[in-house]
């Protein structure tokens, strides 16, 4: 089931068009990664969808209903780049007036907040004030802001800004821990690494519009270029390596990245050396990085924009 449906999103600033006819949609209890580059248009993508903006053009289906921001926000924990914790109050205090704006009796929050405080071990940080936390601290207290409610969408923009490898891990647990609960996340990052080890479903953005959609496995797949890693027990000599199966990309010891040609197959490289006696340790496929991807695409595009934007004189 999908838990949202996005149709023909459009919004301007003045002639602007920040968001520019965007389709998508993401299934209930997704890892949904949305990236582009600076001033691509994530930001006013995420405030659509939040109901921060109402959009110009374009549907919002929200969990099998037209998207409505009033009511709908309860089931949505929004946490934004730029961070908004009360500098001056207290964490507790501030955690629980956060779960009661998402519509959590008094009791449900205290609950709540007292299973995250546990579960994080910051108990310690109850009386605190904001401000006396550091930034890696008041992430985590946002984290927490952001899932009291046990939100059914959850938008995380950069939730790893600030953290140490520790805290990101626990973080990143949690995301894993919800999806698998069933809470359908959105993601947004410019750190693709985390794309790659996070996310099952991602949607590049650029200018405004979608250039690319659907499972990291399978764009991995739809952007692969031959390229295999095979390990050999011997040295061959250059004779015993030219075939027309392959060319050799790259030779580490007797290690090879090889391009296969159109015409052959996997097997044809495994042939090549099983038939001159030349022992295979290991063969392994190359497939892109996500960040591969996303550097090709961006480019393709604005190569394409720049063909067929008019000369000036
Ligand atoms: N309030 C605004 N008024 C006018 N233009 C805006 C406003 N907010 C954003 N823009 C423009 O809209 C475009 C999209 O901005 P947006 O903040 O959505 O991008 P983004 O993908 O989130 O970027 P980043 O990765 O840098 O955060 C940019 O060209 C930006 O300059």
């Amino acid at each position: 089931m999908n838990l949202l449906e996005v149709s023909h999103l459009k919004k301007y600033y003045e002639t602007h068009k920040a968001v520019d006819d965007i389709s998508f949609s993401i299934q209930q209890g997704s890892i949904f990664g949305l990236l582009g580059p600076n001033g691509a248009g994530k930001t006013t993508l995420l405030r659509m969808l939040t109901g921060i903006f109402y959009p110009d053009e374009g549907k919002i289906t929200f969990n099998g209903h037209p998207f409505d921001p009033e009511k709908d926000i309860q089931y949505i924990g929004y946490m934004p780049e730029e961070r908004g914790l009360y500098k001056k109050m207290m964490v507790g205090e501030q955690t629980l007036y956060l779960a009661q704006l998402k519509g959590l009796s008094k009791k449900e929050a205290t609950s709540s907040i007292k299973y995250w405080f546990d579960k994080f071990d910051i108990n310690s940080w109850y009386t605190k004030k904001v401000d006396e936390l550091s930034k890696g601290m008041q992430q985590k207290v946002q984290f927490i802001s952001t899932v009291l409610h046990k939100p059914k969408l959850l938008i995380l923009d950069e939730p790893f800004t600030g953290l140490d490898p520790i805290n990101s891990e626990m973080i990143k647990q949690e995301i894993f821990n919800l999806s698998k609960e069933g809470t359908t996340i959105i993601f947004s990052t410019h750190r693709m690494e985390q794309v790659e080890e996070i996310c099952d479903h991602i949607m590049l953005v650029n200018k405004g519009q979608k250039i690319l959609d659907g499972s990291v496995a399978g764009i991995k797949q739809e952007f692969k270029q031959g390229l295999f890693k095979v390990g050999l027990g011997t040295m061959p000599n250059p004779a015993q390596m030219a075939t027309w199966h392959f060319n050799i990309i790259e030779t580490h010891d007797k290690a090879f990245t090889v391009k296969l040609n159109e015409d052959s197959t996997t097997n044809d490289i495994l042939l090549h050396f099983i038939r001159q006696d030349i022992p295979v340790t290991y063969f392994e496929e190359i497939l892109p990085t996500i960040n591969e991807v996303f550097i090709k695409q961006v480019k393709q595009t604005e190569e394409a924009d720049l063909k067929t934007a008019p000369v000036l004189s």
